[in-house]
């Protein structure tokens, strides 16, 4: 992601299975007036992609982790279905319309591959479709996946489930095998003689009961197997999930003032049992009367921001608890304080408009660039600050959002370093004390107006090379002379283009080149670690086609031996 430099990023840590929706109510109507309840929307994060690169046994890495050999017992892979179909089944309830999953586990053990994805498509009926990628990466190696598998447990095989007995049950779940035969199928089972059947469902059970192995109904084949042996690697099992429509999970939606809560995936939900959802998809039911309700006539409202209004919790636990979170938040004016997770700093906006302005002053950073807003930190003190993140439109949507729901995302990296306060002694001469960082340098650098010169590639290359240089002492002095009139603090030394005069009025593209560098009294200070400046180093050489090694390191000490600035 550091290669990547985007300030569109967020990194949380959650279980997977228990990833929050953030079902949060956003009000449309009047900002700045606290909207009721029924002017209010839902809204949710849903995403474009998911990757479930679930926990697995880990098989099919035997080749280059052999000691998991003696660890290895089929009970490993049986206790990891129930989570991996939990996992999977939260990303698809977090998939938007349209969107695409991919399943993936390191083992090869139908347990935990196959099986997990007839579960999936089992539970999700038409919503979901296994897309079929045989056409995609020809030169991958691939196998189809298995339309029939056995289960293994302790000390059998089992071809079904009916076949595992009572006592095994705990360890051996119904979706482990290809029909997912659940007890209440095998009740109707031996319910047989009293049972209307279609002569469809007749044939399917008695297929069921004549079979040795199951055969799944579902075009398995679309799976991928990469297995070790056949292009010398790892084993590898792949799935690609597109969701068609809204999964039961879904059934809450955007609605207008007095618009209708539940859309027509309430049809779809009738066929799932609550228990089911609930389980597998984490989230709360209810009935569109109770999402309705007004509260705004809680009889103890008191109780109500204390989250202990029993009557209207139980009416409505969804609503009521976003509204508590919110209201207890907004009394202890946390939001913007600190973070409910433990061990995490909290993510802070940065609403300290002298911070923002000196800087936008001191670079002359342009109006079209936005900062108010786009700021965040991770302490809640502005004194303290010492980084500053720049986050784009929709991770600054995102995190309002979070706000709302009383911070149900614990985020432990977001967006882009853009400023860093400078660690020495504050000297009063310098206007600005945050200086610009190397990963964030790329997205500001076009809207930096002041602070910034153009180096001779002669002189950008001493710069990297020694790290600090005096202004005496560049090959250009005109640039020494420059550099010289700056004022104290961060500057950016853009690298001039081959023939381009290091003083004209070079514009900035994606492939410029440049570094922040610190004014100090006497010497240009580089603002980079050294692996940076390594690494540029390299490119540079790779782009003047020469290939050769410099002699010079760029771990030498600085010219600058007295560590005067
Ligand atoms: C197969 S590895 C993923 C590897 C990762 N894709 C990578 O390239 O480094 C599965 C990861 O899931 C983590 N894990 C285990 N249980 C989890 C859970 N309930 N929710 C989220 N992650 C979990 C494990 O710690 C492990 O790091």
């Amino acid at each position: 992601m550091k290669r990547m430099c985007t300030a569109n990023l967020m990194v949380t840590n959650h279980e997977a299975q228990n990833f929050p929706g953030c079902l949060a109510s956003i009000s449309h109507s009047n900002a700045s007036e606290k909207a009721s309840l029924s002017d209010q929307e839902i809204s949710q994060i849903l995403f474009d992609r998911v990757l479930c690169d679930v926990p697995c046994s880990g098989d099919g890495t035997l080749r280059k982790a052999p000691n998991l050999w003696w660890r290895w017992k089929a009970g490993i892979a049986n206790g990891l279905h129930g989570l991996q179909v939990q996992i999977a089944m939260r990303g698809i309830s977090l998939l938007k319309v349209g969107g695409r999953m991919v399943y993936s586990t390191c083992s090869m053990n139908p347990v935990e591959n196959e099986a997990v994805v007839a579960e999936i498509l089992r539970r999700c009926g038409d919503s979901v479709e296994l897309v079929d990628v045989s056409s995609e990466l020809p030169q991958l190696v691939r196998r189809p996946g298995l339309q029939k598998w056995k289960v293994r447990d302790k000390f059998s095989w089992f071809y079904s489930f009916p076949d595992v007995p009572e006592t095994r049950r705990g360890g051996v779940a119904s979706s482990m095998f290809p029909s997912g035969r659940t007890q209440m199928e095998e009740a109707i089972e031996r319910e047989f003689s009293n049972i209307k059947i279609s002569k469809n469902g007749f044939r399917q059970l008695e297929n069921y009961l004549t079979a040795d192995t199951e055969i799944s109904d579902f075009p398995l084949e679309r799976c991928m197997r990469i297995m070790p042996h056949d292009q010398n690697g790892g084993a590898f099992f792949i799935a690609v999930f597109q969701k068609l429509a809204a999964s039961p999970a879904m059934h809450v939606e955007a609605t207008s003032s007095q618009g209708t809560l539940f859309t027509e995936s309430t049809e779809q939900l009738k066929k799932f049992p609550d228990q089911v959802l609930r389980e597998s998809l984490q989230l709360e039911i209810f009935p569109k009367s109770v999402l309705e309700t007004d509260f705004t006539d809680c009889p103890d409202k008191s109780a109500l921001k204390s989250g202990h209004c029993h009557t209207c919790t139980e009416q409505n636990p969804l609503k009521i608890k976003g509204l508590c979170d919110q209201e207890k938040a907004e009394d202890k004016g946390m939001f913007q304080n600190q973070s409910k997770w433990n061990g995490v700093d909290p993510v802070v906006f940065l609403k300290d408009e002298a911070v923002i302005n000196s800087i936008r002053t001191f670079y002359g950073i342009d109006e079209s660039f936005p900062l108010s807003g786009h700021l965040v930190t991770r302490n809640a003190e502005s004194d303290l600050v010492k980084r500053i993140y720049y986050v784009s439109k929709s991770v600054k949507d995102l995190l309002e959002l979070n706000f709302q729901v009383g911070q149900q995302l614990k985020i432990t990296y977001v967006g882009q370093k853009m400023f860093e306060r400078k660690k020495s002694k504050e000297d009063p001469s310098v206007a600005c004390v945050f200086r610009i960082s190397s990963e964030g340098l790329p997205i500001i650098l076009p809207h930096i107006t002041k602070q910034i010169l153009h180096a001779s590639p002669t002189d950008f290359r001493h710069l990297l090379l020694y790290k600090s240089r005096k202004f005496a002492n560049f090959v250009n002095v005109e640039f020494g002379e420059k550099a010289s009139k700056l004022k104290p603090g961060c500057c950016v030394v853009v690298l001039s283009k081959d023939g381009e005069s290091p003083f004209s009025d070079n514009r900035v593209d994606e492939s410029t080149v440049a570094i922040s560098c610190w004014k100090g009294k006497v010497c240009l200070n580089v603002m980079a670690s050294d692996d940076d400046c390594q690494e540029l180093l390299q490119r540079l050489r790779l782009c003047e086609g020469t290939g050769k090694e410099s002699p010079l390191h760029v771990n030498k000490p600085s010219e600058n031996s007295d560590g005067e600035m």
